[in-house]
């Protein structure tokens, strides 16, 4: 029963550890609680939560689990889960700082938060495909191909593009695919303000039955290929940095053949610190900043221009220039995975993250 309504997002969140925030709504029909007052908007949002197409994301489904909990048993009762019962604890976090909320309040919160989520559900592919060719369906991305230019576009806008896990393996078929089509240029930017946020801080939180080691090691294996697959992209790739860029979006972009960007991207942020666009430029990483009223027309004129030139010739003129530096490239990248696996479980990443997240899950 659960398996036929649940739409997809749901199925998945069934399989992995974090399946009770992902199902507030199946946890009343199976307790059987009666509500009263606003009993049947309440209940028409517990049945919307799991029409949406989308997944909501572990945050929201954090506050959805606050909101459910406050409103069908009042405050947080339970004891506090241990520091590394990830899950229960940003759970126990997040119903705890809804306090002495009253019920009623939670209850029309509930609805009030499934109905944002149903409107933005609703207009979540808010890209514009004009007159692009689209090609095969992503979940968090949008790939179109038109004159000669194959455009990626990170798409989790109301996340800032943050990166999660199916997104890292999106973006590495999308690269596969566009190494292998007919295109000349390959472009890579954002969907909406940010051009992308980094890692989704959330990504930590699903661990696997193998426990947190086995999550490292996972998280290893990915950045790895991810990073592996700019490396070896054959093609000229561009990013276009519509806005700020962060964490690992913005240490990949050395990988990239040009970096153009607007003058908004203003939080290149690498190791803690802000660059603006021009900062990145006078140190290479970006390679020309646009003004942001003109950034686009501007980068697109150019990058058309660029789409008319010989294909091969520019094709294995990277080829020349990268594949001397490929072998150390992919070193230092095995280097780099191996450091992150033992990063991934220290205090200071488990602190970092948890700290995010709890600020997150406070409504
Ligand atoms: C087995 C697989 C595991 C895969 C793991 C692979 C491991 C690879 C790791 C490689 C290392 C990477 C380094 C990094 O990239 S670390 C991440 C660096 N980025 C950050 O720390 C950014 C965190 N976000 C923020 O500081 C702020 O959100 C912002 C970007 C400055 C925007 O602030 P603003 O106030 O304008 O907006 P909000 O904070 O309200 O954000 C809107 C919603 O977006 C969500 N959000 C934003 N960024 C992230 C993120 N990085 N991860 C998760 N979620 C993010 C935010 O929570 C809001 O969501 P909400 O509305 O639901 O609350």
């Amino acid at each position: 029963m659960v398996a036929r309504l649940a739409p997809r997002w749901c199925l998945r969140a069934l399989r992995s550890p974090l399946q009770v925030i992902g199902f507030p709504s199946l946890q009343l029909h199976m307790s059987g609680i009666a509500m009263r007052a606003s009993q049947e908007d309440f209940e028409n949002a517990l049945n919307q939560v799991k029409l949406l197409k989308k997944d909501p994301g572990n945050e929201v489904k954090l506050k959805l689990y606050a909101l459910y909990k406050q409103a069908t048993e009042g405050p947080c009762n339970m004891p506090k889960p241990g520091v590394f019962d990830f899950i229960n604890k940003a759970k126990w976090d997040a119903w705890d700082a809804l306090g002495n909320l009253p019920k009623e309040t939670a209850r029309q919160n509930y609805v009030d938060l499934v109905s944002s989520l149903s409107s933005s559900s609703e207009s979540s592919n808010q890209v514009q495909p004009g007159t692009d060719r689209k090609q095969q369906e992503y979940e968090n991305l949008v790939v179109t191909s038109e004159d000669g230019i194959t455009k990626i576009t990170l798409n989790r806008p109301t996340k800032k593009n943050a990166i999660n896990t199916q997104m890292y393996q999106e973006i590495i078929l999308a690269l596969k695919a566009a190494s292998n089509d007919d295109s000349i240029l390959t472009v890579v930017t954002g969907n909406g303000d940010y051009y992308c946020s980094g890692n989704d801080l959330t990504n930590f939180m699903d661990i696997p039955p193998g426990g947190v080691e086995e999550k490292a090691k996972q998280s290893a294996v990915l950045l790895r290929d991810f990073v592996g697959s700019f490396i070896d992209f054959p093609k000229p790739l561009i990013a276009v940095v519509n806005g700020p860029a962060m964490g690992i979006s913005v240490t990949i972009l050395g990988l990239f053949d040009a970096v153009y960007a607007s003058d908004r991207a203003t939080e290149m942020l690498i190791f803690g610190k802000k660059l603006t666009a021009g900062e990145a430029c006078a140190q290479g990483l970006v390679t020309e900043v646009f003004p942001d009223s003109t950034f686009q027309k501007e980068v697109w004129t150019r990058l058309k221009a660029y789409s008319k030139l010989p294909k091969n010739a520019m094709k294995i003129s990277k080829q020349v220039i990268r594949n001397m530096e490929k072998e150390k490239l992919h070193a230092v990248n095995a280097e780099e995975s191996s450091v992150l696996q033992e990063r991934c479980l220290s205090d200071e990443c488990i602190n970092a993250a948890v700290n995010f997240l709890s600020k997150r899950a406070k409504l």
